[in-house]
This record gives C-alpha cells, sequence and structure tokens, in this order.
C-alpha cells in the first residue's frame, strides 16, 4: 500500500518513529521524501522501491512496523546531492526532512520537518542544474477563449505572461518553452499536449482562481494593482501566475524577493513558430543523433548567462524593429577593433551572478557564491569602459557599480572558502571582532598546549611525552610504554595502545572544554555573520539583476558581432510594411560550418511579385537546404543577429511553417502520410499572407495520384488565397506547370549535371523548371546495386513508353478549364464514328479520315 493511502488509525498502529513518518509522507504524497535517520536519507514503502529502482541502490527492509517489514532504501547524506541530480533530472520531485530536534533530550523520535522540496521546475542549486539551459515553469490555465500561460525562471526571477488561442498554439508554445515542469488544474485534459520532457503536476482548481492570484501577485510585488504591468486586475491571464507564485512559495518556504515584476509577452510580439517547424529547422535539437542543431552551432556565447539569454532570444524571434535595429547597431560597435574579443576575455571570468543572485535571495548561496560574485564584481569597471560606443550605451547604463557590496565582502569572506558554511572558516580575519576573539580561544590553544607538554615531560621526567587531540577522545597525554620514568598519580588512564598509553589530567579536561564551548561558539557566531550577509545583499538584489541580464545579452551580442566577422554574415535591412525576402547569396549556416566541402550560396527573391517559388531538380541537390536557410536567416535576423548572406531585405513576417521530412509520430500513433497531413492541414489553416511556409516534398507518402493531387490543390490554394510567401519543392514535375497558371508563382530549379550514368550536384539555384529527376542516378551513388539500377532502367522505359502511349489525365492536365476542350473533341469525334457507314468508306477515305481525327487531337 503507499505510504500516503493509510488512514490515520491504521498510523497509530506503528511504531512511534514510522508515525512520525507516515504523517509527513502524508503531506508529501506526490513526491519521495528524503527522511534523515543520522548520517543517512531513508526512503521507506513505495518511494523505496522507486528510488532503488531510479538510482540503482539497494533495496532492504527495515525491522517490522505495524506486523509488516518496511521496504527501505537509502542514500548517505554527505552524497545526498548527487543523488537528488539524479531524480530531479529524471523529472522525481523530492522533499527532505530534517531531524531537527535534539536527539539527546527528545522524548520518542526527534522531531523532524521538511525543509526543503527539489522539483525540476523550482530547483536553483548549482549542481542540480545544466548551466547553459533554461529552467522554466509553467503554468497553463484554460480560459472561456484558449489558454492562459505564465512563465517563472526561478533560477533567475524572470516571470512573464502569455496566452494560446487554440490547442495548437498551446502546444507550440510548450514545445517552445520546453518547460522542466508544468502545473495545470484539476479536470484539464493535457493527454495530447507535447509533455514527454516536463513532469506535469495536477493541482487544486483554487489555486487558479483571479481574485487568489491578484492577491498574490500584489503582495509579491508590493503593489496596489497590476496596472503598471499592462495587467488589468481581473484579467483572466494573471490565473496562471497565482498558480504558479503559489506553488514556489509553497516548495521552497522563503521569500522570493528576487521576483519583482511579471512581463506580458503577447505571442503576437513574436514570430510564431509551430512545434513541428521548430523541430524540422532544428533550431534547439537535431532531428539526428549528433550535436547539429543550429544552437549547438552557432552559439559562440562565453558565460552560461549569455549562453541562456541566446536561447531566450532562439526561442522567441521578436518583431520590434526598433528592439532588434539597436541590437545590430550594438553589433556593429561591438566589432569596431574587433571589440567582441575584449569583451569575451572579460565575460569569460564572470561567474554567473544570474543564478548566485536567485540562490541569494532564496538565503540558499554557498560560501563560494559569494565569493565569485565578489570576484565579478571587480571586473565590471572594466567591462564598462569597453561599453563607451553609443550603441552599447543602453546596456552600459543597465550595469551597475557595485562599490560598497564589493567592499563588504571582500572583507567578509577569505579569498577560497569551503564548498559549506557547517564546519565554519568562511568569514575573513578582522570583519568581526567577536568571531575573532572566539577563534583566538579555540585555536591560540596551541600554546598553552605546548606550555603544558613541556611541564609535563619536566614533572615526569618522560622526554617523549606528547600531548595529542583526536576526535573521540578529546585530548590526552601520549606516553610510550616502554618510555623511563614515573607516571603521577593524577594522571588518569584514558586508552591503551599497541605501544603507548594515553592519559587525561583535570587541567587538560577543563581546558578541552574551554576549546569545546570557543568553538561551538565561534562556528554559531560564524553562521550568524553569514546568515547576516544575506540581509546586507538584499537592497542590491534588484540592480545585480539588471546587470546580471545587460552582461548576458552583451555576451550575445559580442557572439553575433564575432559570428558577423569571421563568418562573414551582413546586417539585414528590415521592411516591415511589406511582404518579401530577398537574399543575396544566402547560405545555409549551419551546413557551411559543418559540411567540409565549400557552400554554394544562392539568391532567394520572394515578393508579391515572385509569391511561391516552386523548387525542383535531383534528390540530394540541395532543395531542402535552400528552404531551410531561408527560414533561418529570417529566424537569426529577428534574434537581431546578422545573417548568412551578402544581403538582406526582410519584410514582414508573422509566423513560419514548415512541412519538411517524414517521420511517423509512433508516440500518438499516427503514420507518416497522417503527420505530413497534420502539418498541411494546420499551414492551410493558419498561413496568412505575412507567413513564410516552406514546404517539402508533400503528397510524398501516398499513391502518386492521390499525392500530387493534393501537392496541386495545396499549392493553388497557398498562391491564390492564402498568398503567403511559400518555398515548395516537388518531385511532382506536373507541378511546374502552375507556374503558367498562377500569376505569382515561379519555377526554380537546383542544377545537377550528368557524366554518363554519374550526376555531379551543382547545388546552384537557377530560374525555371528541371529537366530530369536523376532519381536513378543519385540510387547508385548511394550504393543501390549494378543488376537493381538496370532492372529500374528498364521499368523506367516501360513506363514512360506507356505514359505516352496512354497519357494519363490527371498528370498532364489536372486544370480543370483543360478538360470540358478535350471532352468536346472526343464528344466530336465520337458522333462521328456513330454516324460513319463503313460499308461506304474506301480505304483511301478511311486513311484521310484518321488522319484528320488525329489532327483534331493533338
Ligand atoms: N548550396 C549548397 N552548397 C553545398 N552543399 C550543399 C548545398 N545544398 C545542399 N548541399 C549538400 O547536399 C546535401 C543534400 O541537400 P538537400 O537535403 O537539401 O537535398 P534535397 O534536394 O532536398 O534532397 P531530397 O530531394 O532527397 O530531399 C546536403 O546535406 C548538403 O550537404
Amino acid at each position: 500500500m503507499p505510504a500516503s493511502a493509510i488512514s490515520e488509525q491504521t498510523i497509530q498502529s506503528h511504531t512511534p518513529m514510522m508515525q512520525q513518518y507516515l504523517r509527513i509522507k502524508a503531506e508529501h504524497a506526490d513526491m519521495l521524501l528524503f527522511y534523515r535517520m543520522g548520517d543517512f536519507y531513508e526512503l521507506f514503502y513505495d518511494d523505496a522501491k522507486r528510488a532503488a529502482e531510479l538510482l540503482d541502490i539497494s533495496l532492504t527492509k527495515r525491522g517490522a512496523s505495524n506486523g509488516e517489514p518496511i521496504p527501505m532504501a537509502g542514500v548517505p547524506y554527505h552524497a545526498a546531492e548527487n543523488y537528488l541530480a539524479r531524480l530531479v533530472n529524471k523529472g522525481e520531485s523530492v522533499a527532505i526532512c530534517e531531524q531537527i530536534g535534539d536527539p539527546a533530550t527528545s522524548k520518542g523520535p526527534v522531531e523532524r520537518q521538511v525543509v526543503r522540496i527539489l522539483t525540476p521546475g523550482t530547483i536553483t542549486d548549482e549542481s542540480l542544474l545544466n548551466d547553459r539551459q533554461l529552467n522554466l515553469l509553467v503554468a497553463i490555465n484554460p480560459l472561456k477563449q484558449g489558454y492562459a500561460i505564465a512563465v517563472l525562471e526561478l533560477s533567475s526571477g524572470r516571470f512573464w505572461l502569455t496566452e494560446a488561442q487554440s490547442e495548437e498554439q498551446l502546444a507550440a508554445e510548450l514545445q517552445r518553452l520546453q518547460p522542466a515542469e508544468m502545473l495545470y488544474p484539476e479536470g484539464m485534459d493535457i493527454a495530447s499536449l507535447p509533455l514527454a520532457n516536463t513532469r506535469t503536476c495536477r493541482r487544486a482548481v483554487w489555486e487558479f482562481d483571479v481574485a487568489t492570484a491578484l492577491q498574490l501577485l500584489t503582495r509579491q510585488f508590493s503593489t496596489q494593482h497590476l496596472q503598471g504591468f499592462g495587467l488589468a486586475d481581473n484579467d483572466p491571464v494573471i490565473s496562471a501566475a497565482g498558480a504558479v507564485l503559489h506553488y514556489v512559495q509553497e516548495t521552497q518556504r522563503a521569500a522570493l524577493p528576487h521576483i519583482q515584476s511579471i512581463l506580458r509577452e503577447p505571442p503576437q510580439d513574436a514570430i510564431i513558430i509551430d512545434a513541428a517547424t521548430r523541430r524540422n529547422l532544428e533550431l534547439q535539437q537535431s532531428l539526428s543523433q549528433r550535436d547539429t542543431h543550429l544552437s549547438a552551432v552557432l552559439d559562440e556565447t562565453v558565460s552560461a548567462m549569455g549562453s541562456r539569454n541566446f536561447q531566450r532570444w532562439l526561442q522567441r524571434p521578436i518583431r520590434n524593429q526598433q528592439v532588434l535595429e539597436a541590437r545590430y547597431d550594438a553589433i556593429d560597435a561591438l566589432s569596431q577593433n574587433e571589440c567582441w574579443y575584449d569583451v569575451q576575455q572579460l565575460l569569460k571570468q564572470f561567474a554567473d551572478i544570474e543564478r548566485i543572485v536567485a540562490r541569494i535571495s532564496l538565503r540558499s548561496a554557498r560560501p563560494r557564491d559569494f565569493a565569485r560574485l565578489r570576484d565579478s564584481l571587480t571586473l565590471i569597471d572594466s567591462v564598462k569602459e569597453l561599453c563607451h560606443d553609443d550603441a552599447l550605451q543602453q546596456l552600459n547604463k543597465q550595469i551597475d557599480r557595485f562599490d560598497s557590496l564589493q567592499q563588504l565582502l571582500n572583507q567578509a569572506i577569505i579569498e577560497n572558502p569551503p564548498m559549506l558554511i557547517r564546519d565554519g572558516g568562511v568569514i575573513a580575519a578582522g570583519y568581526d571582532d567577536e568571531l575573532d576573539e572566539l577563534r583566538t580561544l579555540a585555536t591560540g590553544a596551541s600554546d598553552y598546549l605546548q606550555q603544558l607538554e613541556s611541564r609535563e615531560r619536566e614533572r615526569t621526567g618522560i622526554a617523549t611525552l606528547k600531548v595529542g587531540y583526536n576526535k573521540v577522545h578529546g585530548y590526552f597525554i601520549e606516553v610510550s610504554r616502554n618510555a623511563s620514568g614515573d607516571i603521577p598519580a593524577d594522571y588518569q588512564r584514558r586508552q591503551t595502545l599497541k605501544n603507548t598509553e594515553r592519559y587525561i589530567i583535570p587541567e587538560l579536561k577543563q581546558h578541552e572544554e574551554k576549546v569545546l564551548t570557543a568553538q561551538a561558539r565561534s562556528l554559531a557566531r560564524e553562521k550568524w555573520l553569514y546568515d547576516a550577509l544575506f540581509d546586507q545583499c538584499l537592497p542590491q538584489l534588484n540592480a545585480l539583476q539588471q546587470t546580471a541580464s545587460a552582461l548576458s545579452e552583451l555576451d550575445t551580442l559580442a557572439a553575433f558581432a564575432k559570428l558577423a566577422q569571421q563568418q562573414n554574415y551582413c546586417r539585414p535591412q528590415l521592411l516591415p510594411q511589406t511582404n518579401q525576402l530577398q537574399l543575396t547569396q544566402a547560405r545555409h549556416p549551419v551546413i557551411e560550418r559543418l559540411s567540409d566541402d565549400p557552400f554554394i550560396a544562392n539568391d532567394i527573391v520572394l515578393s508579391p511579385q515572385r509569391q511561391m517559388l516552386m523548387i525542383t531538380g535531383p534528390n540530394m541537390g540541395g532543395k531542402s537546404t535552400y528552404m531551410r536557410q531561408a527560414a533561418l536567416i529570417v529566424i537569426l535576423a529577428h534574434m537581431g543577429c546578422y545573417v548568412p548572406a551578402e544581403a538582406a531585405q526582410i519584410g514582414q513576417f508573422d509566423r513560419i511553417f514548415t512541412r519538411i521530412g517524414a517521420a511517423d509520430d509512433i508516440a500518438s500513433g499516427r503514420s507518416t502520410f497522417m503527420v505530413e497531413m497534420t502539418e498541411t492541414a494546420n499551414i492551410l489553416h493558419n498561413a496568412s499572407k505575412q507567413s513564410l511556409v516552406l514546404m517539402d516534398e508533400i503528397g510524398r507518402g501516398t499513391s502518386t495520384y492521390d499525392g500530387l493531387s493534393l501537392a496541386w490543390a495545396v499549392a493553388e490554394q497557398l498562391a491564390q488565397k492564402t498568398q503567403c510567401l511559400t518555398l515548395f519543392a516537388t518531385h511532382y514535375f506536373e507541378l511546374t506547370e502552375l507556374a503558367e497558371q498562377l500569376p505569382a508563382t515561379v519555377n526554380v530549379h537546383v542544377e545537377a549535371q550528368q557524366h554518363n550514368d554519374d550526376i555531379v550536384f551543382l547545388h546552384r539555384v537557377s530560374e525555371g523548371a528541371a529537366s530530369q529527376s536523376f532519381g536513378l542516378q543519385v540510387a547508385k551513388l548511394a550504393g543501390v546495386p549494378g543488376n537493381v539500377i538496370a532492372a529500374a532502367k528498364q521499368k523506367l522505359q516501360q513506363l514512360e513508353h506507356e505514359s505516352r502511349v496512354q497519357p494519363s489525365l490527371p498528370l498532364t492536365q489536372p486544370q480543370q478549364p483543360t478538360e470540358p476542350v478535350v471532352n468536346e473533341q472526343l464528344q466530336k469525334l465520337q458522333q462521328q464514328l456513330e454516324m460513319l457507314e463503313l460499308e461506304q468508306v474506301t480505304p483511301k477515305q478511311a486513311l484521310d479520315l484518321l488522319y484528320e481525327w488525329k489532327k483534331a487531337l493533338d
């Protein structure tokens, strides 16, 4: 039976310690409970089984309680962080229950309390977090129309709200955010959401109440209302933010002073990229096993803060031209005299102050956090000096100086403090008189011990007599057994070893007590001083957050400047009032870096006159690459980055859609074709005139006729009705006819050359349709055996011959208007045939008639 399901009556039948355990466990039913017993954290019942499985530790039994042996598993407390990290990485939450009472004075089991709760979305410990990844907690709440979405990055204090109009948009948002943990109200169905790497946590409906949210948020921000954050007090969207705040307060059990505001991020302020497109474009994850996604290849930041900011900008390419131009200007400035290089050299030395500040707020910062913050603050002046250009003024202003804090930390913390405050040795000498005094008392004792040692040597006449100390027996006088001399009567034997005897004398005992109390008092004083440091940092938290944020942006911009210079990127020209994408000699930012062969740059011109490019050419010719580079360049430009091209004019884009590649979605039981059609349906429903749409070989997953007809109809719809900018790659040559029928559709093709039976890919994109498909040559290149290729060639000839003899109407004449013409001719022919009296016709006349009819049909 799960421990959480045990009733109070049953609890009574257990041993007192297990009663205590079961009561605490009942309050933390949905997480693992680490129950401290001496030097171990123990887990019981189902928790033990689960932990044993997840951590590969042994499952044992502990005596019996209520007549049954209790399954138990444990981890040593000093190694707990490692186990905790593994559990949290696997999406588990853990409540840590410590002994807070004194075992010596406790009657019954020592008092215990849950002091810390770790959940995947609320961790801030350095050892549990990946330093280059965002760790987000999200709450979603269905509204009358759409969904409210609140997002908190507890490790930085960033808190924002957004919305989704439909379930499809909600899925896209979740795919974008990749939250570590998601809260949702009881009763909501989340089965169809993409949450493979997210811990989901069902919460009570009242936690999503708007009035409760308002109360929690205004209390957190110490404001009367939320208008300052652009939110009406009764805005239903705040319901999700309330749930987040409630959850974090519950798990952290501490004030959250670093959460100082909430931002509203309307979805339309950014280019919307749905889940499939994000995956297909390999923005943050590769489709293959290798790390070949955009972020892995282009993230040139030097600090963890900068890298996370890069992810943020990549996740949400913004549309605000002013902000984007300011980023381009900053890249310009950082490119002058390779200023980016100096900036990077400095930023490399910075600690992750963003996360340190969060830990200081939550009072969980370690001594080394303070030391690293102190060391980082000394670099700030040099950074500010480098940011003198006008274009960097905004950032420069955001970076504060912290002279008094730096001085405080310099005085308070020793150069290289230990990991934990637990054993002291963190606070520097000279910082606090009382601590210094206690320390002298505790350690200055060595003089006294030396004096005592020489006095006793004289008194006993034993020259080898020594005063020693160990943790178990405290101070002692050690005399070797074969030493000659007298052992005085006041020597009490404490321990007999192989060659030595150890004694204690009352004077030494008294000294021991004095030293020990001084040590304990000095440690207590040190902990108190350490604790006070948190309060002393508090007034600076806001400025520190601003500074950290500016430094992380500066790092990203320096990385962009490096790309601009070393990879030869150009500054995009944004033309927001227009519908166009004009790229001169554009390249694919990832393939050009990863491939050993030189990359062939190509122009891409999309405009109201060239709305759709119908791209044909051989397999492996570079069609997908050409299309993807267009989308990636639009995304890079909207991150504020220069782009891999000689020139780029970029109009207004609201969304990017792709239908690329084919993969079964086995998890949701959808076949390749089903996935393809679902994505196509999504595009047809949601694309607008301002969208960029990439269609790669749609219709491939079904029979030729079905596939071609679908591809044809989809292309027509996009060109005529949606009128979005579309790149449409296809192997159906019949589609190239669309260019003649639709005003803004143009054929382009990737070039290849044939040498005998071999093919050379030129990867050059030219106007016009491709002349042949080279499928067999590519198959040969791929290693398909010669006899199979020969057989395929024969079959191809046969098929081509048959299609000439028996032209398949839908393939060559799919257009409606042309069909009646053909039918009219046929009808006329039929009538003439019916009326013809064969007996009356000479062979010569018959032949003439045949010629006439054939001519009419041509
Ligand atoms: N412009 C280019 N310059 C250099 N190499 C390129 C270029 N474009 C593509 N390639 C290389 O050719 C390979 C195949 O390109 P891509 O997948 O785009 O072809 P495709 O025409 O879409 O093929 P398929 O029709 O089989 O899907 C790429 O992996 C890349 O290595």
